[in-house]
């Protein structure tokens, strides 16, 4: 098992990999629970992981109930955070005890606040079932629902005290899942490695083909770089955890304009964004052509979203502007940009705006 520490004083975790980990996850918990019981919050999607997650907690003596959610963004709502938080209760969960988010980044962030705000804070572990939970959101602590004005925008940081990732929970995965989740792991090369860009450009149709070895190391680095931007900077105050945004601004506007539906996932939406940081960037002479030709280029490769038209995005600059404003980076009317000035130099740019990035994706090709 490779274990990968988050480093965070009184708050910090483990994040386990191993192949197959799911079904002794019951003795890898143990230490946290003892005996007391848990309750497993579970997509829908995942049954067959979720019997074999409550297998392993029987055979490991801890008894558990489980909560099945149903699947999809619009998942992450005052309404489903509400039915959840009453049924917890009703299944009379202590402060003390272990809530388990057993699916990819919806159900995850949505099991975390609710495990933030029960009882004013209870534990929580991240069993994460899809690419982009196991690179991303099940570490870091980032919880929230969507609102009607925009996403992640009700939330709390609240830590897992463990993530349990079996690479394995991805043969049930769709391929179109596993390209939106790979949109995250190669964000950790733009931001600020390089070579690992260049290993997923030279690695990702192994991945995508389900290959152990190239699935446990996207997953282990991506890891690793997000828990030490995220030791450094828990709660994204000095601009450092900022980082782990790039695409996002962009991103979390095309998700808003797509309503949060199965039209655009926020991996590929992301995708998208990465692509029109970096051309943003370049068209202001911050990054060389090359390197955004080169982000734009290894993108469509890898069969995501690259610019407006691949994303299906017909909308104005002014309206995706309007989107923006709501990014909780806003600061004094001006919002911060993750722009880069190459492969795996991103920054956090504090002078660009929001009428120049209107005019700009004006500019570009519409869907
Ligand atoms: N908190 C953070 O730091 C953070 C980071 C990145 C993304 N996010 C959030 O994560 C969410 C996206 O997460 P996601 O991409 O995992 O989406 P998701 O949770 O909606 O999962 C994608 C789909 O895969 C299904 N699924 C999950 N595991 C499966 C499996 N093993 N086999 C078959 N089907 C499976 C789900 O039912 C769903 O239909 C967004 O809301 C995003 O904002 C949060
Ligand atoms: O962990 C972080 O920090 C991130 O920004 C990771 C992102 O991939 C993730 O989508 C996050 O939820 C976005 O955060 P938000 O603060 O823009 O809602
Ligand atoms: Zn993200």
């Amino acid at each position: 098992m490779k274990t990968v520490p988050v480093a965070l004083g009184k708050r910090s975790y483990d994040i386990h990999i191993e192949q197959g980990l799911l079904g002794r996850a019951g003795e890898v918990i143990a230490p946290l629970v003892g005996k007391r019981p848990v309750v497993v919050v579970a997509d829908r999607n995942v049954k067959v992981h979720l019997s074999t997650l409550r297998g392993s907690l029987g055979a490991a003596g801890i008894p558990s109930e489980a909560i099945e959610l149903p699947a999809g963004e619009a998942t992450k709502s005052w309404d489903q955070l509400a039915a959840l938080t009453d049924r917890l209760l009703d299944l009379g969960v202590e402060r003390s005890d272990h809530i388990i988010a057993l699916g990819g980044g919806v159900i995850g962030d949505l099991v975390g606040f609710a495990a933030a705000i029960l009882k004013r804070g209870c534990n929580f572990i991240q069993v994460p079932t899809t690419l982009l939970a196991q690179v991303d959101s099940s570490v870091g602590g980032k919880t929230a629902i969507n609102t009607p004005a925009g996403k992640n925008l009700v939330g709390a940081f609240h830590q897992p005290a463990m993530v349990l990732i079996d690479p394995a929970t991805l043969d049930t995965l769709p391929l179109r899942q596993v390209r939106a989740g790979y949109a995250e792991v190669v964000k950790y090369g733009l931001i600020d490695d390089p070579d690992f860009f260049a290993w997923c450009e030279a690695n990702f149709e192994a991945l995508y083909a389900g290959d152990s070895m190239a699935r446990e190391t996207a997953i282990a680095r991506s890891v690793a770089a997000k828990a030490r931007i995220v030791a450094e900077d828990e709660r994204e105050t000095t601009g450092k955890r900022a980082l782990l945004n790039l695409g996002h601004t962009f991103g979390h506007a095309l998700e808003a304009e797509s309503g949060f539906s199965d039209r655009l996932f926020h991996g590929e939406a992301v995708a998208a964004g990465m692509a029109l940081a970096f051309a943003y960037s370049a068209e202001k002479g911050l990054c060389p052509k090359e390197d955004s030709e080169r982000v734009k280029a290894h993108l469509r490769a890898a069969g995501l979203p690259h610019d407006l038209a691949s994303a299906g995005i017909g909308a104005s600059g002014a309206r995706l502007a309007d989107h923006m404003r709501h990014d909780k980076k806003m600061a004094a009317g001006t919002l911060p940009f993750l722009l880069a000035h190459g492969v795996g130099q991103t920054y956090l740019d504090r002078d660009v705006a929001l009428d120049d990035v209107a005019a700009f994706l004006d500019r570009c090709d519409r869907g």
